[in-house]
């Protein structure tokens, strides 16, 4: 019976790793969960038990926790990058690595009569999670890295100026046609950077993120889909850097609750927000002379 070993990877999942920065009274705080994992010629892990290629998922724990000190987190991108070459050249068998970080953003605590809030008071914001996914490939001189940055859980809804009708239609079709609807999603966004090297990524998250919120808010929507690519093509307009951006859209649907039945005028006022189904709406914007993708998007969860 002829059974070979197939793909494989090993690493630390979620490490939660929080670095405070507090070389003045007033601290900042990143706030991240991060993932490791190695791949290479781990074959006799696999085979014959033997341990003598692995460097355990302890020790990348480990690294996770000491590059927060060493290199800091000047940004989640860095800060990935650098765990990511560090691990390969750590381990002689490694061919590549994939570090994702999730990072928590924490306001810091409104107080009456401190400027921009307090020192080191912080409060949670919301349920947005910024992402990074930094894949590197190959060893020393021949080593590629790819960056890409997102963000997940960006929860935004428009009350009207959005419609969606002219659809195809069968036997099957009951949907009515609306002229005003409220659209909301959940939005997950990644974009590749042509080249990170020296990109300010926290100013360009920023960015990215009032561009995409501003264009969802002031383009009239005919559909999800054409929302998407509107916000993608703004995106890269706003930063040359971007070679292209993706998207997964869960479409929250809002029915208008028929009130009807009681004799009560419902004129876009009461919705029914359904948690499921959603239309699941995925689409990208890339930039003609973008670089091929490489292994930016291998194993990137949830896209196309
Ligand atoms: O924006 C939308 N896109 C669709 O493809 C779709 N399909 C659907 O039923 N409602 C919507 N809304």
């Amino acid at each position: 019976m002829g059974i070979s070993l197939g793909s494989n990877r090993y690493g630390k999942a979620e490490n939660r790793v929080v670095r405070i920065y507090r070389d003045t009274p007033r601290h900042t705080i990143r706030d991240l969960n991060v993932s490791t994992a190695l791949r290479g010629d781990f074959a006799r892990a696999h085979t014959d038990g033997d341990q003598s290629d692995v460097l355990p998922t302890d020790t990348q724990k480990n690294v996770a926790f000491a590059l927060a000190k060493e290199v800091g987190v000047p940004s989640p991108e860095e800060y990935a990058v650098a765990l990511a070459r560090h691990l390969v050249g750590a381990v002689p068998r490694a061919t590549g690595a994939q570090v994702r970080v999730e990072e928590q953003a924490w306001d810091r605590i409104p107080v009456e009569g401190v400027d921009g809030g307090h020192d080191h008071g912080f409060v949670r914001r919301g349920t947005e999670t910024r992402t990074v996914v930094v894949t590197v490939s190959g060893r020393d001189a021949d080593q590629r890295t790819w960056v890409v940055s997102g963000l997940e859980d960006l929860t935004v809804l428009k009350s009207t100026g959005s419609e969606f009708r002219g659809f195809l239609t069968d036997g099957y079709t009951t949907l009515e046609e609306t002229t005003d609807r409220v659209l909301a999603t959940s939005l997950t966004a990644r974009w590749r950077w042509e080249d990170p090297g020296g990109v300010a990524f926290d100013e360009a998250y920023d960015a990215v993120r009032a561009t995409l919120l501003s264009t969802f808010a002031t383009t009239y929507s005919r559909a999800l889909q054409e929302t998407l690519y509107a916000m993608g093509r703004a995106a890269l307009e706003t930063d040359p850097r971007l070679a292209e951006i993706r998207f997964s859209a869960p479409n929250k649907h809002h029915f208008l609750y028929d009130l009807a039945r009681f004799g009560i005028d419902n004129d876009g006022e009461v919705f029914h927000a359904a948690d499921r189904p959603y239309g699941l709406i995925e689409a990208s914007a890339v930039r003609d002379e973008a670089s091929d993708p490489g292994e930016a998007w291998t194993d990137v969860r949830s896209f196309l």
